[in-house]
């Protein structure tokens, strides 16, 4: 399929419905190779649903996916992605190394298991076995897993899920010595500052929709990037709405909150205008009120 050939991940159209449940309804991703995306979304927004779909778990309703130009299933079996599921159950009999040199043993060109263990950080649990270790080693275990047959592309749901502070930035740092390499990475995450952190774009889904998609500071420009609140005597809403840059207006008496897409036009001009304005503060939107504002019904507005 000659038109998404470069992308390391391409999904036009993909939709599932659950009975009524519009669990992915209609979405299309290009990620380049090379990219770290992060796939952002409430509970139920349909991530999970969607990372099945691209990496063929889950047949779709409608749409198609191909990742590194293959079907996802020649792209999983060739070795060109490496995934990561927080449920992927591990095999209890055998030790950590036994299951990372069986995976490899899969693939036509892959890490040196002793590489793989190292990069994600279980060499000393290699003579384990997976029952007793705990949530947060189990994970790098699973990562060991993905990584091992040396994957273009590394698809990630929650990885960081069960990992303590310092596993976590282990675990982001071994990421990063894989992307500086040149792999992509889609990982589905509810940590916003990793996000934040780590990926070079955000998808933002609800109701199975993408509702936001770029980088961080882009998203949060979208909804409005600054908030400039003040004290405004004798302001009606619809003047301050009409002030350049202002996208949506809260009065409550006297007290102003303008969401701007940028801070010093609305504010040169709020005082222009308004001389008697006090007590302004102006402030950056942070991802998280970025996030809240595009999944959850937004305040009411004047
Ligand atoms: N096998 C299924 N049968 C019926 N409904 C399903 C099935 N799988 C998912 N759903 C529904 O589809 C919607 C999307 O679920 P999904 O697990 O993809 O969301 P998510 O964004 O991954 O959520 P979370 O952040 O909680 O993991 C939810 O309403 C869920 O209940």
């Amino acid at each position: 399929m000659e038109r998404t050939h470069r992308h390391a991940v391409a999904a036009h159209g993909l939709r599932k419905h659950y009975g009524d449940v519009r669990a992915v309804d209609g979405i299309d991703l290009l990620i380049e190779p090379g990219e770290v995306v992060a796939l952002l979304g409430p509970n139920g927004a349909g991530k999970s649903t969607m990372i099945d779909m691209l990496l063929g778990l889950t047949r779709p309703d409608a749409g198609e996916v191909r990742l590194m130009g293959e079907t996802p299933a020649e792209a999983v079996r060739g070795g060109a992605v490496g995934v990561m599921l927080q449920e992927a159950a591990l095999l209890d009999d055998v030790t950590v190394r036994e299951i990372v040199v069986m995976i490899a043993s899969l693939h036509r060109a892959p890490l040196p298991v002793e590489e793989a263990l190292r990069r994600a950080g279980v060499t000393d649990l290699a003579g384990r076995r997976p029952a007793r270790l705990s949530g947060g080693q189990k994970q790098r275990v699973r990562f060991a897993m993905a990584l091992v047959s040396d994957p273009g592309l590394l698809v990630l749901d929650e990885p960081t899920s069960a990992m303590d502070v310092g596993v976590r930035r282990e675990f982001w740092a071994a990421v990063r010595s894989l992307t500086g390499a040149g792999r992509t990475v889609l990982f589905a995450t509810h940590h916003l500052e990793e996000a934040e952190k780590h990926a070079d774009r955000v998808v933002l889904v609800r109701d199975g929709r993408v509702v936001a998609d770029g980088p961080v500071a882009a998203v949060i420009s979208e909804v409005g990037g600054w908030t400039v609140r003040a004290a405004v005597p004798g302001a009606l809403p619809e003047e301050l709405r009409a002030l350049p840059g202002v996208t949506a207006v809260e009065l409550r008496g006297d007290r102003a909150e303008l969401r701007c897409a940028d801070s010093a036009a609305p504010l040169r001009e709020l005082l222009a205008r308004f001389p008697a304005a006090h007590d302004v503060e102006v402030r950056a939107l942070s991802l998280e009120e970025a996030f809240l504002r595009l999944t959850a019904p937004l305040p009411e507005e004047v």
